[in-house]
């Protein structure tokens, strides 16, 4: 057998009806965590993205405001200082102390030389050149400049902010220049003023593609150009996105570009981190769906029995539709939905339907279709439920008289009437308990329970008087030959033996002229009539 077709007869329709409604509701629930999922995950990035964003643009500004105070503060100072060297140094003191812009104001004249440096442990450098790109960059380019970060002689990284200063006559006299450590310095503090517990980092990049600010302090000073985001900041762009960084961390990154600072601030959070959350929002659903899904299964176990409960019922009542219990246990079924309701009447229709037929055909089997009497076959039945019983009964054996003649003078259609007519006397001569047979063309034979020989003679004797009383043909006397015999308990004959003694007391009738009555033994030798 086909594996499919086995388990096809195993499965029934109440699994049928729960697998059918666990999965679909399985699967819809499934679909539709996904697609909230899907929806829930989309805004969450777009968020992010946005407000990475927004939360980066505000930085620039800060850091915009902050690096032009600080040149401000640096070029008022320039302009106002007085060349004394205690000038000098009381107006580089004050600036690096006060302000907290800078981690180091110094004062530096035309050949790089320091004059004035401020905090005091770095006035051992007093009087030396000063050999670092910052302060080269300023001598050449002589005018307010912010350089690119570079390793200070302490070994920092730093950025150097410089001014210009120059004589009543505009000659150059050096510059006043101050640094800020790009990590543990001012800038830090800016930056990471609002500190965040969700992963979120800032770094801030020249449009070299070089990292100006990072909190990974050994990255400062790192050339990252490959980075999508530095990419777009060279370019002077500004926008979000989600990225692959050159760690290889999946990002979403809010940037703005500082075309004034020729910076670019990036905002960035790991996609990993954002999307945890909604992990847990998804966790969160199904504990709340759960206790749901909890009750609803017995719920779901009891409709689908529900609805199994009655086709089962119908199915297991029909098997036995022979019995006579089965209609009643078909309509006390309750059919309490369309279906099952309209399978009951079907099954109930067809068994009352087949059960006639059945009963019908049981009839047919047994009965004589032209008289109406038993025919051998219900002959055989009676016979055995007298045996069974155990009953005492007498048999009359009949045949009609030169028969022949009737059929061959009138036609079978006047025989089958006298046959008819023979079969009537002997219901009316007949009791209640009394079994009528035609034996098959004009014999008949009537069992007669409880009844002795000699009661049996007399009935056969009012028989044999009533048929010829009839003229079922006017013109044709009509006669019947009897047969009697009797069987008792203490009888040495079988019943099957008793209609046989019956049956050759009728030839003796049929012998000794017919139209009478002749019982077996003959009446007056009966042992105990
Ligand atoms: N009309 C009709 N005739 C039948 C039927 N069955 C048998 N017969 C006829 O019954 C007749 C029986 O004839 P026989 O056996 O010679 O007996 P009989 O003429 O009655 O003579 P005896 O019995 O010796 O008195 C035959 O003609 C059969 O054709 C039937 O159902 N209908």
């Amino acid at each position: 057998m086909p594996i499919f077709s086995a388990i096809q007869l195993r499965m029934d329709l109440r699994s049928l009806i729960l697998l059918l409604v666990v999965s679909s509701g399985l699967l819809i629930l499934l679909s539709t965590l996904s697609a909230a999922r899907q929806v829930q995950r989309d805004a969450l990035i777009e968020s992010t993205l946005e407000g990475n964003q927004v939360y980066a643009t505000r930085l620039a500004k800060t850091l915009e405001h902050y690096l032009q105070d600080a040149q401000y503060a640096l070029s008022y100072v320039a302009n106002h200082m007085e060349h004394s060297p205690e000038a000098v140094r009381e107006a580089t003191q004050r600036l690096q102390q006060q302000n907290h812009y800078f981690n180091s104001v110094f004062r530096v004249d035309a050949e790089g030389r320091v004059i004035s440096i401020w905090p005091a442990h770095l006035q051992y450098m007093e009087g030396q050149l000063l050999n670092t790109a910052g302060n080269h960059a300023a001598l050449t380019q002589q005018q307010p400049m912010i350089t690119p970060p570079y390793v200070s002689k302490a070994g920092n990284w730093i950025i150097q902010m410089s001014y210009p200063i120059k004589d009543a006559q505009g000659h150059y006299q050096g510059y006043l220049g101050g640094s800020i450590y790009l990590h543990d310095g001012p800038l830090q503090r800016l930056i990471d003023q609002h500190p965040f517990q969700n992963g979120t980092y800032v770094y801030v990049v020249s449009v070299q593609g070089q990292l100006i600010y990072h909190p990974e302090p050994q990255r400062i000073g790192e050339f990252a150009p490959q980075n999508s985001v530095v990419r777009q900041l060279m370019q002077g762009n500004s926008g979000s996105q989600r990225l692959i960084n050159t760690q290889n961390i999946d990002m979403l990154a809010g940037y703005v570009a500082l075309p004034s600072l020729g910076w670019g601030i990036v905002v960035q959070r790991p996609t990993q981190k954002t999307l945890s959350s909604l992990d847990m929002l998804m966790q969160d659903v199904i504990k709340h769906i759960a206790p749901l899904i909890l009750v609803l299964l017995p719920l779901l176990w009891w409709l689908a029995r529900s609805i199994s409960a009655p086709l089962e019922r119908l199915a297991d009542n029909s098997l036995d539709m022979g019995s006579k219990s089965c209609i009643p246990q078909l309509q006390a079924v309750s059919g309490w939905y369309y279906e099952a309701q309209r399978m009951k009447q079907a099954l109930l229709l067809g068994i009352s339907a087949t059960q006639e037929q059945l009963r019908q055909l049981k009839v047919d089997a047994h009965q004589d279709p032209l008289t109406g009497l038993y025919n051998r076959r219900g002959l055989e039945k009676a016979l055995n439920e007298l045996a069974a019983s155990n009953q005492c009964f007498s048999a009359i054996t009949l045949d009609i008289d030169f028969f022949k003649q009737v059929n061959d003078i009138y036609g079978h259609l006047q025989g089958d009437r006298v046959i008819q007519t023979i079969a009537q006397v002997m219901r009316e001569q007949a009791k209640g308990k009394d079994i009528l047979c035609r034996m098959g063309g004009e014999e008949f034979l009537m069992l007669l329970p409880q009844t002795s020989l000699s009661d049996a003679c007399i009935v056969a004797e009012h028989l044999r008087h009533e048929v010829e009383r009839h003229r079922p043909i006017p013109d044709q006397p009509l006669s019947i030959s009897l047969g009697v015999a009797s069987y008792t308990s203490a009888s040495p004959y079988s019943p099957e033996q008793t209609l046989t003694l019956a049956d050759q007391a009728l030839y003796t009738a049929k012998r000794n002229g017919r139209n009478q009555v002749v019982s077996s033994p003959p009446l007056n030798s009966e042992p105990n009539a």
